[in-house]
């Protein structure tokens, strides 16, 4: 009797809240409405510390926060989010540590594609972003399907980035677009119309015979599936970028609330959103301030 009371309570309570959220979301979308938001999931483990919990909890209950939040954005109407789950620095964690993570993002990326989840309830198409090779098989292989599971999903799209560093991710993009090049060179160095292209070295060429441009690199890119993030949300009161999407934030609006990734709740989606409404004029004017013509071959800068 008292177990069905509380269900009620809580029923009633869930109804409200998703009721005064609506509510404040229509406020909110009277202004210009993210696009993409971005973030870093700091504090998991200063969490279990601060509750004296267990390790590995603070990052359970991360995941919990995780999916709130999403379906706080995808309610508000932000089609993109990215979150950074783990980079390529964190593989040099303590082994134990990283088995927990491991494990803990196996399990959740294969609840993400049953029937009832949030991916599934909100049509969300999911991407894994990052060199996948670094990944143990099991993870890899849950991550392949999850993908495969929700390519036809259009409404919304979750980018996890694990073994991921922007460093890695623009060499990665300029090795790719520098053997495009060079597999059109050779295309056309056998079709007879190379002019002796492949042969000529650096001095010999003239200046402003870039050989890759902007947009090759950016075509190569692992985030070359999004927009660039409007908005990054770090958590944890860091304001550091940690490798993270450095190529895409030139025109980001940060924000850096003190709460502890777990403690991440709607109102903190909410003034970061309210600030980034606040500097949206600015902000779109420093993007055509350096606005690159897609053709150029040469990066400018701010
Ligand atoms: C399927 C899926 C998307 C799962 C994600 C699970 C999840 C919450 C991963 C977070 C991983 C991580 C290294 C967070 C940073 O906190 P930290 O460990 O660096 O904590 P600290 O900042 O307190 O040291």
């Amino acid at each position: 009797m008292d177990k069905e009371r509380g269900n009620q309570a809580s029923r009633i309570f869930g109804n409200f809240g998703s009721i005064l959220r609506k509510c404040i979301f229509g406020i909110l979308s009277i202004g210009p409405v993210p696009q993409h938001i971005a973030f870093i999931m700091d504090g998991n483990r200063r969490y279990a510390k601060k509750w004296k919990l267990i390790e590995g909890t603070g990052h359970r209950i991360g995941f919990l926060a995780l999916m709130s939040m999403l379906q706080y954005c995808y309610e508000l109407g932000v089609k993109y989010v990215t979150i950074y789950a783990f980079s390529i620095d964190n593989f040099k964690r303590r082994p134990e540590e990283v088995h927990y993570v491991m494990e803990l993002m196996q399990e959740k990326i294969e609840g993400l594609i049953e029937e009832e989840s949030i991916v599934n309830r909100y049509g969300v198409r999911v991407y894994f972003i990052g060199d996948l090779k670094l990944l143990s098989k099991s993870v890899r292989l849950a991550a392949e399907r999850a993908m495969t599971a929700t390519a036809s999903n259009s409404k919304a799209v979750l980018s996890i980035c694990v073994a991921y560093t922007s460093t890695d991710e623009i060499v990665h993009s300029v090795q790719e677009s520098c053997q495009e090049k060079w597999d059109e060179l050779k295309l056309l160095e056998e079709s007879g119309a190379g002019y002796g292209l492949i042969g000529l070295g650096a001095n010999e060429m003239n200046q402003g015979d870039d050989i890759i441009s902007v947009t090759d690199v950016e075509k190569h890119m692992y985030m070359a599936v999004t927009p660039d993030p409007d908005i990054l949300i770090r958590t944890s009161g860091e304001t550091r970028l940690s490798n993270f999407l450095l190529w895409q934030t030139a025109h980001c609006h940060l924000y850096s609330p003190s709460a502890l990734w777990p403690e991440i709740g709607f109102w903190h989606l909410f003034w970061a959103v309210l600030d980034f409404q606040r500097n949206f004029v600015y902000l779109e004017e420093r993007k055509k301030v350096v606005q690159i013509p897609h053709s150029d071959t040469n990066c400018s800068s701010s």
